[in-house]
Parts: structure tokens; sequence; C-alpha cells
């Protein structure tokens, strides 16, 4: 099976507090792979890590073969992984179009300079993009709402618009931090949907969420985390009925959960 993404020993220290402990997970390019973990787990840590926002303090992380240690993270989303945010960043006085708009030049090939030096190609890029972002407004169900300032949307919809514009990339691996945060039961279940065809697009999907009936109905593999360690790690089925896992949730030590169950 092909990994998209490899941690290998990863760790984050904050003066004495360890918020990631020596992680090691890989994350197969085809699918959805959620990380879950009581609050304070380390899952934003790991996320931040993952996508340059912090340097780990040991350990590697491997995307499609190359060490991306280190890098900053315009140079990671670069090289086609791109996150969505806890919370909502949007461009609120843009149009929800020019909000996609945005995403396709921020991380793709259709860069400022490129418009500024060669006009007609560039005029034939911002078609393509226009394009491109119309079709991912049709794909998050925002098609008619195209030409509305991204702060009149509700929430809900908010969120699908970052969902869009960090799609407009093209990414080959999208981070999802906490996408569900905020939705309704309806909502959801709607971007469980959603997860589940960029998947099937090909783009690897990789999120952290709490909401644990869409971990369950849209993930393929799950990483669990507890005080910064890998506990468990497998199918949601496997996930489900895992000692460790089930103790982390009850706040009981896993021997004495084990050792009851
Ligand atoms: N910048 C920072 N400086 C100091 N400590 C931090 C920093 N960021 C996170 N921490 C600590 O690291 C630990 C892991 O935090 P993190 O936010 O990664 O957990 P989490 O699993 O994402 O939690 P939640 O589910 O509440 O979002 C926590 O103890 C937190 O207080």
């Amino acid at each position: 099976m092909t990994r998209r993404l490899r941690l290998e020993g990863v760790t984050r220290r904050f003066g004495g507090l360890v918020a990631v402990d020596n992680v090691s997970f890989a994350v197969p390019a085809q699918g959805v792979t959620a990380v879950i973990g009581p609050n304070g787990a380390g899952k934003t840590t790991l996320f931040n890590l993952i996508s340059g926002f912090l340097p780990p303090s040991s350990g590697q992380i491997i995307f499609e073969e190359e060490d991306i240690t280190g890098l900053p993270p315009a140079r990671i989303a670069a090289r086609g992984l791109v996150r969505t945010f806890q919370l909502v960043r949007l461009f609120e006085d843009l149009s929800v179009l020019d909000n996609v708009k945005v995403g396709c030049h921020l991380h793709g090939k259709a860069g400022l300079f490129s418009a500024l030096l060669r006009p007609a190609s560039a005029r034939r890029e911002e078609a393509e993009v226009e394009n491109r972002a119309r079709e991912l407004l049709a794909f998050t169900g925002l098609a008619a709402l195209a030409e509305e300032p991204a702060s009149s949307l509700p929430y809900g919809r908010q969120r699908l618009l970052e969902l869009a514009r960090a799609m407009a990339a093209g990414p080959r691996l999208i981070l999802l931090d906490e996408p569900a945060a905020g939705l309704n039961a309806e909502e959801s279940a709607a971007l469980s949907r959603i997860i589940r065809r960029i998947a099937e697009t090909g783009t690897t999907v990789l999120l952290v969420e709490h909401d644990m009936t869409l971990v369950m109905n849209t993930a393929d593999r799950i990483v669990a985390v507890d005080f910064g360690r890998k506990i468990a790690e497998g199918t949601p089925a496997q996930i489900r009925s895992d000692p460790a896992v089930i103790a982390a949730y009850l706040g009981a030590p896993a021997s004495k959960e084990a050792a009851h169950g």
C-alpha cells in the first residue's frame, strides 16, 4: 500500500511538557485517516508539526518519500500538503467564489508573477481557475451562493467554503482540523459524504475530530493519541473496542480497563 505521509519518532516539547511524544504512524495514500484523542492529547500540535506551523523537537516527517521536517508552511503547502484550521479563516469581504479562487492562487501554479509576466497564458489560467472554483462550489453544495460575500454564509457553510478553498490548490493530502466543530448532525452527515468523495478523487484525507459519529462513519483508519503518545491504531471497529482507547476516553488507566474487559 502506498504511503502518502510518515511520521517517525516525532516529538514536540513545550518547556517541560511533552505535547507529542515519540509518535510514529503512516498515512496510506488511499482513503481517510483520523486522529482522535481526549482534550489536550496533542492532536492540534501534531497537525501543526505536519503542516510546518511548528518544528518538531525531534523525529522526521516524510511526505511522498521526501523529508519535509522543519520546512515552512508555505513550502509544505506548495508540495501539495494543505490544511484547514479549527477556526474558520476566510476573506470575509470577498465573495464565496473569490475565496475559492484565492485558494487556487495561494498554492497553485497560477501565481502572481506568472500573471504579471505572461498576460495571455495568465488569462487562460484565470479561466481555468474560475472553472475549477465553480466546480468545487458545486462539489460542496455552495454553487448557488457563489456571488455572496463569504461573511453572509451561515457558519456550517463557511466551514464548507474553507474546505472548498483548501481543495482549490489540488492537494495530494488535506489536513482537516476539527471540520465538524460547530456543525449540527445534518451538516455533519453532509460533511462526511463530502470528505469521502474527496478521498475517492485521490486526495488523501487526514483529519482531527472530536465528533465520534463523523470519525466512525468517515475514517478508514484511526490513530488514537493520549498524553502525546500513540495508544492505538486500526480500523474504526478495532479502535472502538480497544481497551487503551476506551480507558483514555473514560479517564481510567488502560490496565484497569483491560483487567475488567
Ligand atoms: N504553544 C504551546 N505552548 C505551550 N503548551 C502548549 C502549546 N500548544 C499546546 N500546548 C500543550 O500541549 C498539550 C497538547 O495540546 P494540543 O492542543 O495539541 O491538544 P489537542 O489534543 O489538540 O487538544 P484539543 O482536543 O483540546 O484541541 C496540551 O497540554 C497543551 O496545553
